[in-house]
């Protein structure tokens, strides 16, 4: 999916919200477990229950990782039905890849071309070899982490290297890269008062923002600084909209929790 088609998606919903399907298998309802892919069953029926709310998709891979092959098969089965069902949606395939190029140019085979996924997110510390075989795919967005959500993120990427932190380095210097105009960055609700800092280095890229709800970060306080002309924010928030209920009416319970996401979203996007 282009930029402009994510942009025109943002506008015509007003919503930026993007819903993590962080599906984990003993936290889901206990009527579904009957269900031969129970994962899928349960993915399905948010998806269905939040599609006209969100923009956007991003399936936690360690969550399907976990349960081997047949955690595989929900992930495809899944795509596939967002790909089908709702084919404006952005999906972004939380993966946190990246390795030697001809390693990482079969991460990238796997996520773009095999699974479809419009995006995927990658680690930027094996470099610029390890990131451009993503970045070639043409109408695919790879989603470097710059400023993470955890308290871990102070470990290393807000340390000083030459004057100047870590995160910023890794910002400005894959400006440089080839197909950088490819590139979204993930950057923590957690770290909203950064964002003033990061738009001065990419005044327009998309940023994907975690840690809205469970994580305690703030929409309004991410917004404040982060929002673009264009939006240039995609917000998730998984564990606070997908277990919203563990009970039969689990579907709808999501939807409530997103809706009052994309309701303020939609005053912030008006107001901005
Ligand atoms: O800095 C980061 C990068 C990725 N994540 C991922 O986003 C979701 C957040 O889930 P919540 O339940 O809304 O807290 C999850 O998949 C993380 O692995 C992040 O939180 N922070």
């Amino acid at each position: 999916m282009t930029t402009q088609k994510l942009v025109s998606e943002i506008k015509r919903k007003g919503s930026f919200l993007c819903i993590g399907l962080d599906t984990d298998i003993s936290k889901i309802p206990s009527h579904l477990l009957q269900a031969q892919d129970p994962v899928f069953e349960f993915n399905k029926a948010i998806i269905d229950a939040t599609h006209h709310l969100c923009v956007a998709y991003k399936p936690n891979i360690a969550f399907y990782e976990a349960n081997g092959s047949k955690g595989w098969d929900s992930l495809q089965k899944t795509v596939r039905y967002l790909r089908e069902q709702y084919p404006e949606i952005f999906t972004i395939a939380d993966a946190k890849r990246g390795d030697i190029g001809n390693t990482s140019k079969m991460y990238a085979k796997a996520f773009f071309q095999d699974l479809g996924f419009d995006s995927v997110t990658v680690a930027p510390y094996m470099g610029k070899d390890s990131i451009e075989p993503f970045l070639t795919f043409n109408d695919k967005h790879t989603i470097l982490l710059a400023l993470t959500s955890n308290e871990g993120a102070f470990d290393f990427q807000t340390r000083l290297v030459d004057g100047k932190e870590v995160y910023k380095t890794v910002i400005e210097v894959s400006k440089g890269w080839q197909n950088s105009q490819n590139l979204m960055y993930v950057v923590g609700a957690t770290k909203a008062e950064y964002l003033m800092e990061i738009r001065k280095i990419i005044p327009n890229n998309f940023l994907l923002v975690p840690g809205v709800g469970a994580q305690g970060g703030s929409l309004e306080e991410v917004c404040k600084y982060g929002l673009t002309e264009d939006c240039g924010l995609l917000i998730n928030s998984s564990r606070g909209i997908i277990y919203a209920s563990s009970d039969t009416d689990f579907a709808r319970a999501a939807s409530i929790k997103a809706q009052e996401l994309q309701t303020k979203m939609a005053i912030l996007l008006h107001d901005n």
